[in-house]
Formats: structure tokens, sequence, C-alpha cells
């Protein structure tokens, strides 16, 4: 079988060296003339994978070790009868950790108690979702707005009028499609509360990012975050000089997300192919250098969320990065997005943490299983 996979896969001759030869390409190198006679394509969210690139292919399998799809011309794989598979969930722990860096960045530069603001997450599925839990888990007041889960499952949803009318932090987690596409247009921009934060770690079409610009160089109250820009690996250093924080699409970049998504699309291939999935993530996992922390009981509360939080991630360093790397002209900008990209450090994700406490804390304690970490 031949098998033709993004160079950034990690791990992949290990989980996939046994159904045949391997070539890497770097992903948006990766056109019709490249796929020459792959039957197995293995894709990160940069290639686009459609028609113009797989007709007349042997490609019969395609998987992106991504959560996102809208990479992926499902509609043609379906008339072209191309079986596929995306990692659901694969990096949405490191999504939840990006937001949480990046909340403790903007309360600190602003002396705010993130307690005291309201929630709004819009899309609540396995990225919105966890951090619904998080949030709920500290304590904190979270409105949910997610109308395809409200039609399928009643429940606590709101509209997105309530979040942008009731809410001063919005963290966008939808999917790209047409429905969402420029989600938060100038109109609902001009929405936002005074004060309001507006994070975007979804796709960067979901917000019209001219729209936003215009906003943020009228409202000195408003902060954005963005790791995600319409037009990537083009961004706009305007826009991105006007965020609080600004990052090149690595919000999900810990080593666990993309070491889980190659897994998982080997998953999928031995079920495409009817065979039994041998090699495990497990024995491959590295072990992470920070694993167990010891808190004082003593300890104030914002305190210990952010020194658990950030031993293990702070988003102001890969700001910094990508904010020296917009100085060049649009080729070297686009050469560093990307860049900045495949050479990203070894990340490991909050919840791998063990956690120690000295003495009884019964607010400590819900805080780091508010985390996900682990009591020990
Ligand atoms: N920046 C990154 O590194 C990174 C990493 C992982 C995922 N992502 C992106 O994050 C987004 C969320 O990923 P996910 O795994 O949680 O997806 P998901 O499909 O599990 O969940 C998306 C949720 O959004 C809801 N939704 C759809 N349309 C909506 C609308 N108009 N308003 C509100 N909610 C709506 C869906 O019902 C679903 O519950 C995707 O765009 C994905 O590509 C980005
Ligand atoms: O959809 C996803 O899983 C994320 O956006 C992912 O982190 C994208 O990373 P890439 O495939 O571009 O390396």
């Amino acid at each position: 079988m031949r098998i033709l996979a993004d160079e950034n896969i990690p791990l992949v001759d290990a989980f996939f060296g046994g159904f045949g030869a391997i070539r890497r390409l770097p992903g948006r190198a990766i056109d019709h003339a490249a796929l020459a006679d792959t039957e197995v394509l293995l894709v990160r969210s940069v290639t686009q994978v459609n028609r113009q690139l797989l007709q007349g292919s042997a490609v019969r399998f395609v998987g992106t070790c991504t959560i996102g799809t809208d990479h992926l011309d499902l509609d043609y794989f379906r008339e072209a009868g191309i079986a596929w598979s995306s990692a659901p969930g694969c990096n949405a722990r490191g999504v939840v950790d990006y937001v949480l860096g990046s909340l403790l960045a903007l309360a600190e530069a602003q002396g705010v108690e993130l307690a005291t603001r309201r929630y709004g997450v819009v899309g609540a599925g396995q990225v919105g979702g966890r951090l619904v839990e998080v949030l709920r888990g500290l304590g904190w007041n979270v409105r949910v707005c997610d109308p395809p889960r409200q039609a399928a499952e009643g429940g606590d949803f709101v509209a997105l009028e309530e979040i942008l009318a009731e809410c001063d932090t919005i963290s966008l987690h939808t999917p790209l499609d047409a429905s969402t596409r420029h989600l938060f247009n100038a109109e609902r921009l001009a929405q936002l509360r005074p004060g309001a934060w507006l994070i975007n770690a979804s796709r960067g079409a979901v917000v019209d990012n001219a729209a936003l610009r215009a906003l943020l160089e009228e409202r000195d109250d408003v902060e954005a975050v963005l790791d995600v820009w319409e037009g990537e690996p083009q961004v706009d250093p305007q826009l991105a000089a006007l965020c609080a924080i600004a990052t090149p699409h690595i919000a999900g970049y810990s080593l666990d997300g993309k070491l889980r998504g190659t897994a998982q699309i080997y998953q999928a291939l031995c079920a495409h192919l009817g065979q039994p999935a041998e090699v495990g993530l497990n024995e491959l996992m590295p072990a992470a250098w920070l694993e167990e922390l010891a808190l004082d009981a003593q300890t104030p509360l914002d305190w210990a969320l952010a020194t658990l939080c950030r031993a293990v991630y702070d988003p102001r360093r890969d700001d910094a990065d990508f904010c020296r790397s917009l100085d060049g002209d649009a080729a070297a900008r686009r050469a560093a997005f990307d860049a900045l990209r495949k050479g990203y450090p070894v990340r490991r994700e909050i919840d791998g943490l063990r956690v120690r406490l000295s003495g009884e804390a019964p607010p400590l304690a819900q805080l780091v299983r508010a985390l996900g970490a682990t009591l020990v």
C-alpha cells in the first residue's frame, strides 16, 4: 500500500509503517501530481483535499489528523466513494489550555478577577464542551450557545444575542461552514459589551477579520485573542498588532493532541481495512517533563490557578514569537507562520498534572479537579 503523509504528522512510521511505503511532503506542497499512485493520503489542516486534488488518483482513504474538516470536500468523497476519517477531540484539551492561558494573561494585564466575569461559549462540542466543564467547575458564570445541540437535546442553551448582551468574555468554538462563516460580522461585533474579551481559536473566517480590525481600531475597551486567521498562512499584521494575544494557529498544538490525532487516524484506517489495531498510543506517549506539583493549602486560589496552568502552558510566549515574525514582508510572514508551527516546542496538557495538597483545602481541591488534574 502506498501512503503519502504531511511531513508534520508525528509518529507516522510507528503507526503506519506496517502498511507499506510512506512518502512525506509539506502539507501545502501536496498536489495532484504528488499523489502519483498514492492509495492512502494522510493530511493535516493545510491541505485542501477536494475534486481537483483527488480526481483520477488512486486514493481510497483520506485521514486528517485534525479535529477540523473544513479543508475536506466531503461531498466529493461521498460521490467518489472515498473513505475518510478525522480525529474528533484529539487536541481539544490543548485548546482549552490555550483559552485558560489567554484569560490569565488578560486578567493580569487588566488587574481584574476572572471569577467576576461572565463567560459565553459559542459552540459546545469537543472543545467548547470541555471548556464549559472547566469554567463551570471553577465556579464561574457561563452561558452556552449551540443551536444544533439545543435543537437536538433541549437543555441549558441560550441564543447568540443573549451571549452578546450578557457576556463580557466570549470564546468561539464552532466548526467553519456556510452557517458560521462571519458568524461574528460587523453587526455582531458592534454589539460586544464594554470591556469585552473575544477569543477565537476555532477557524479564522468565523470572525470577519476586516470588521474586527475596524472595531479594534475604534474601541480601546475591547480585547481580542486570535489563534486563527482568515487567509492563513497570510495574516493581516495590523490586525495581529491590535490583538492582546496573537498566535499562528497553535492553540491545539499539545504533543498529546498531535499524537492522539495520528493514533485516531491509524485506528480508522485499521477499521477501514478490517484489520486489528495493534499499535497502541500509550507505549509511544513520552512522559511529561513536569508531572507533579505540590501546593500549600494556604495558596490563594488565583495564584494556584495561574501556577498550575502556566506550569504547563502560557500562550504569551507563542504571542511574542509570532509578533516578532510579523516585521517582514508578506512572503516572509507566510513562511514564518508555517515555520513557527513546524518547529513548535513540546507542550503538554494541564490535565496531565498531578497535584499534591499539603493540608485540607476544599476550594483548592475543587480547583485542581476543575482543571482536570489529579489530586494525589
Ligand atoms: N485552533 C486550533 O488549534 C484548533 C484545534 C482544534 C479545533 N479547532 C477548531 O475548533 C472548532 C471546534 O472544534 P470541535 O472539535 O469542538 O468541533 P465539534 O464539531 O465537536 O463542536 C462544534 C460545536 O459547534 C456547534 N455549532 C455549530 N454551528 C453553530 C453555531 N452557528 N453557533 C453555535 N454553535 C454551533 C455544534 O453543534 C457543535 O456542538 C472547529 O472549528 C475546529 O476546527 C481549532
Ligand atoms: O483542526 C484541528 O485539529 C486544529 O486546528 C489543528 O491543530 C490544526 O493543525 P494543523 O493541522 O494545521 O497542523
